[in-house]
């Protein structure tokens, strides 16, 4: 049950990957070693075996709790604190869940965004129903989440009273320090920890995709073990055939060719937020000091009908890299017609994923003699089990990667620089030098 990679339509020769497995050594010696830049920063590494099990039997008992009681689950959080979790829910629930009646608790998303449409939406929709909260941030002060946080403190309080609402809201912030920490702390919350030592986008399998996954429904000891099978995988790795090493290499690789773009094709729309997961992983760890690969992503067939053109014509600087299922969850059998005016009678009888594969097989061929590299991973089967193998997966590569790239992959300091001019903006205290400043630039 392992994840395999075909690098054949790469366009890589085998001793291209040869050429880097000194410097793969070198990068996994800086991480294991913590030896490298952002070493305080690796309490991923080792995570699936190194993680707190009191918490995690909490994580389940509160979830239980959750599911038995809250018709309207909201997770507050943004980048590394919500696409985690909601790629994991996306990839295992059934399509349309909160229009299904079995689906108990409906899981809704908030601070994500700045909407105030959206958020008024969503206030309005779960306002006469049963709802708790889990407020996802380890600074305990981004904006987004913290305006959201607001919203529905105050909603719950009215609705249920300061006591009640003590009950209904779960926050997973540091564990020592920070402005949602010190109002757990004051308020009683219960509180799940965002461990120092992990950055917001390595973080699905602490507490911040963890409780989200166990009220979804979801088996998060199968998740855990996956990764757990997943890193001894990677440890145990020998030379350039280990597939997370040849991923880090691959892209490395093609990188250093001038591809500067790299974009993740799935075939199953469940994955789209998968996708978002992985570009916040990659594009925040390696788009620094001016290199990096720009992750972008692709939902496919869907989105075959609008960027295909580009992908197969336009300017030849992106590969792609395929995620591909074995054993796809159910099918739909195409029927016959009585009159075969759209000529599909030759499929007729078939199932859809049959066609989907082929839409997968062709394209791949299309877009390697159009001169775009294709990666194809290979994932067994699209469960709790693989999807936590697939995160930490990526997770090593990503560190590899970084490594090999030359940059810190475990820091964000350009991210500041928006906030700190919205901040101004805005008329934060301590920020009118720049208010200043940016009125100029207006
Ligand atoms: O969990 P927090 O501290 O609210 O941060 C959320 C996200 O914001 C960032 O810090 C970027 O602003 C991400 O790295 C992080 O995943």
């Amino acid at each position: 049950m392992s994840i395999t990679i075909d690098t054949k339509h790469g366009v890589i020769r085998e001793e291209e990957f040869l050429g880097l497995w000194s410097q793969i050594q070198d990068s996994e010696k800086a991480l294991k070693g913590k030896t490298g830049a952002g070493a305080d920063y690796l309490g991923w590494l080792d995570y699936p075996v190194s993680y707190d099990k009191g918490e995690f039997q909490r994580i389940e008992k509160a979830a239980s709790f959750i599911r038995s009681k809250c018709e309207a689950f909201i997770i507050i959080g943004i980048g590394g604190s919500y696409l985690g979790s909601k790629a994991m829910i996306d990839a295992l629930s059934p399509f349309f869940a909160n229009e299904r009646d079995e689906v108990q608790p409906k899981i809704y998303f908030a601070g994500q965004n700045i909407s105030g449409k959206y958020h008024d939406d969503l206030i309005r929709l779960v306002k006469d129903k049963d709802v708790m909260i889990n407020v996802i941030s380890k600074s305990g002060t981004t904006t987004e989440p913290a305006i959201a946080f607001r919203l529905f403190k105050n909603l719950l309080e009215e609705k249920y009273g300061a006591e009640g609402a003590r009950d209904r809201i779960y926050v997973t912030t540091d564990a020592k320090k920070g402005a949602l920490k010190e109002l757990a702390m004051a308020q009683g919350y219960e509180t799940f920890v965002i461990p120092d030592d992990v950055g917001g986008r390595y973080s699905v399998h602490t507490a911040v995709g963890l409780l989200p996954i166990a009220v979804a429904g979801f088996d998060i000891k199968d998740f855990m073990k996956g990764a757990k099978d997943q890193m001894e995988e990677t440890d145990g790795a020998m030379d350039m055939t280990d597939p997370c090493y040849r991923y880090a290499a691959a892209r490395n690789i093609l990188y250093r060719k001038g591809k500067t773009m790299e974009i993740m094709v799935n075939y199953q729309p469940e994955m789209a937020m998968f996708s978002e997961w992985w570009k916040q992983l990659f594009g925040e760890s390696e788009g620094k000091d001016g290199k990096g690969l720009f992750p972008v992503s692709v939902n496919n067939s869907t989105d075959l009908h609008s960027l295909g053109q580009i992908v197969q014509e336009g300017r030849r600087n992106m590969f792609e890299t395929i995620l591909v299922f074995d054993e796809v969850d159910r099918d739909t059998i195409i029927p016959t017609a009585s009159e075969d005016l759209d000529g599909l009678d030759y499929i007729a009888g078939s199932g859809m994923n049959h066609v989907n594969n082929k839409a997968f097989l062709g394209t791949l061929m299309a877009h390697v003699d159009g001169n775009v590299p294709n990666l194809v991973l290979t994932i067994p089967e699209l469960s709790a089990y693989m999807l936590g193998r697939l995160v930490y997966f990526f997770e090593r590569a990503c560190g590899i990667s970084g490594y090999l790239m030359g940059v810190n992959p475990f820091d964000q300091p350009g991210v500041e620089s928006y906030k700190r001019n919205m901040f101004a903006l805005l008329g934060k205290p301590g920020y009118e030098d720049l208010a200043r400043e940016l009125e100029g630039k207006k």
